[in-house]
């Protein structure tokens, strides 16, 4: 077999051969991966369900998505008009396929429609280990429809659900796995989900979505110690044609960026609930249960949509970054420099204090806040995840040799805002990947704020920004003299700029964030001008 123009020898197992050439390929292409869900599902003809709703949650999650084929669908808004299963043998070779070439994180299973492709699934992951197995136990399309027999379900209880890190059946799925038993209050519920946990997978998650008379979605989460009551409002619409594959294939995407189990389930049941919302009104096909667009987040440009208070990429445009050495040296206390900075225009704050003790550094963060959030104004922390969880911050900013930024995502939750320091086109693909939510970019001038800093200068900010899938702020140096050029330039995703001396140290923090806010409102708006 021929790779990269290298004979592997015929000697080494599929298996090694497969480790010799991805590590080649990483060698080759500078070695970043990219989350990975493998989907094992039927393929829906409408596009709402199945293979094609696990492709767009994936690519709207940022994670990259191979598929193997276990059916295809005839189906619609209407109802599934017919099946044609893939033969056995050949679901085998699609997943020896993809397993034996891509470094695959989560394997998310759905349609399995017979009990030979569940074993051959089963024998797959024997061979090839992923870091993680997403059931959706799927039996009954939304439309009624049977897509898997009860046939299968000693198969999926005594071999499927044990090797499984979650189950994700909705309240007619339980049921039928659990002997047929009712299923009609929150409280039977958790009675499933315990039921449920015993046949050996390592979480639950029953869906309540058609839990008669219920105000809310209510879904049971339950790991073995905890129960979760999982609640999110329920949007009146009619397109709701695939929410079952897209929420298990969003738990599967948050898996494989590093998210624990709970936070992937609260952030897939987030993004279930705002796809919804953003596609109540859609009219696709002329049937009674149309599908939803995936899309949203591309389309309305929002990285964060699972946020409570969505991050705003316009919060960038004046970032304060405060310095305790200075703010004393001009005689004032933390709280009022910052207070006077918001007043001037600083449209988000961080709090960077390199030599103060952590219990210091959490009483100014705690007193900032206050006054960050009286003005609606985001306060990040820079460098200390512990400071920025203690005070309830509203997120970090971390650099190359900090926290990474997965790594702080896991800790902090999807809600927090996490900005990562780049000055390489490779450190904001990873920062992106990671889960950040913008990127700082600098130095962009020389400055005496931050000792062996080399600086990139404007043309190094320019390629950052033009290859960045993140909003950017630049920094470095920036002051009254330079910040109408580097927001003159129109440069794609710059969104503002980040000073420390510009605003505090200087005598009157007032008039300073003043003049700089002006100078990048005529700047910005010149720019698009051109
Ligand atoms: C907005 C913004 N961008 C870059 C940095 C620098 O962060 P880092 O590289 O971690 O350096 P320190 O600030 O920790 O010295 C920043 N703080 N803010
Ligand atoms: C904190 C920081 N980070 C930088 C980077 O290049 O990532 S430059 C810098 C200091 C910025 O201070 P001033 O506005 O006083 O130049
Ligand atoms: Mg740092």
């Amino acid at each position: 077999m021929a790779c990269g123009g290298v004979i592997l020898s015929n000697s080494l197992s599929f298996y090694q051969k497969r480790i010799v050439m991805s590590s080649r390929v990483q060698e080759k292409n500078g070695g970043a991966s990219i989350p990975h869900v493998l989907s094992v599902a039927g393929s829906d003809s409408g596009a709402g369900a199945g293979i094609q709703a696990d492709l767009k949650t994936c690519a709207a999650r940022g994670v990259y998505c191979s598929t193997v084929i276990t059916a295809v669908t005839a189906q619609n808004t209407v109802g599934v008009q017919s099946v044609h299963a893939v033969p056995e043998d050949f679901v085998a070779q699609q997943l020896k396929s993809v397993l034996s070439d891509m470094q695959v994180d989560v394997v998310k299973s759905g349609m399995l429609p017979s009990v030979g492709v569940v074993k051959v699934l089963l024998q797959s992951l024997a061979e090839f280990s992923v870091r993680a197995l997403v059931v959706d136990p799927v039996m009954v399309s939304t439309s009624g429809d049977v897509l898997a027999g009860p046939s299968i379900l000693s198969t999926f209880r005594e071999e499927l659900l044990p090797m499984a890190d979650i189950v994700t059946p909705n309240i007619k799925e339980a049921s039928a796995l659990l002997g047929g038993i009712r299923l009609e209050t929150v409280a039977d519920m958790r009675t499933a989900a315990e039921l449920l946990h015993a046949l050996g997978p390592r979480n639950v998650l029953v869906k309540g979505g058609d839990l008669p008379g219920s105000l809310d979605a209510v879904d049971i989460f339950f790991n073995g110690e905890h129960f979760y009551e999982l609640r999110s409002s329920r949007i009146k619409t009619h397109n709701t044609h695939g929410t079952g594959c897209t929420l298990a294939s969003c738990i599967a995407a948050e898996l494989a960026k590093g998210s624990p189990m709970l936070t992937a389930v609260r952030v897939a049941k987030r993004y279930v609930e705002t796809a919804l919302e953003y596609s109540k009104d859609i009219l696709i096909g002329n049937g009674i249960q149309g599908p939803f667009d995936h899309l949203l987040r591309l389309k309305s440009g929002s990285h964060s949509f699972h946020r409570k208070d969505a991050f705003n990429p316009s919060d960038l445009f004046l970032y304060a970054v405060t310095d305790s050495g200075m703010n004393k040296k001009w005689g004032r206390s933390m709280v009022d420099a910052v207070a006077e900075a918001i007043q001037g225009g600083a449209t988000i704050v961080q709090l960077r204090e390199k030599d103060v003790e952590t219990r210091d550094f959490l009483e100014t963060a705690k007193s900032c806040l206050a006054v960050c959030r009286s003005h609606g104004v985001p306060l990040l922390i820079n460098d200390r995840i512990d400071v920025a969880l203690a005070s309830d911050a509203d997120g970090v900013h971390v650099g190359q040799s900090d926290m990474p930024a997965t790594v702080a995502r896991t800790l902090l939750g999807p809600e927090k805002i996490i900005g990562v320091s780049c000055k390489t086109v490779e450190q904001a693909q990873q920062a992106w990947i990671g889960g950040a939510d913008y990127i700082g970019c600098g130095g962009v001038y020389s400055t005496n704020t931050k000792a062996n800093n080399p600086t990139i200068g404007l043309d190094g900010l320019k390629t950052v920004c033009s290859a960045s899938k993140l909003p950017v702020v630049a920094i470095g140096g920036i002051n009254a003299s330079n910040a109408g050029t580097v927001m003159g330039m129109g440069v794609p995703n710059l969104k503002g700029v980040a000073v420390v001396s510009a605003l505090f140290d200087r005598e009157n923090v007032l008039a300073e964030t003043k003049k700089l806010h002006a100078l990048l409102m005529e700047a910005s708006s010149s720019s698009k001008m051109q």
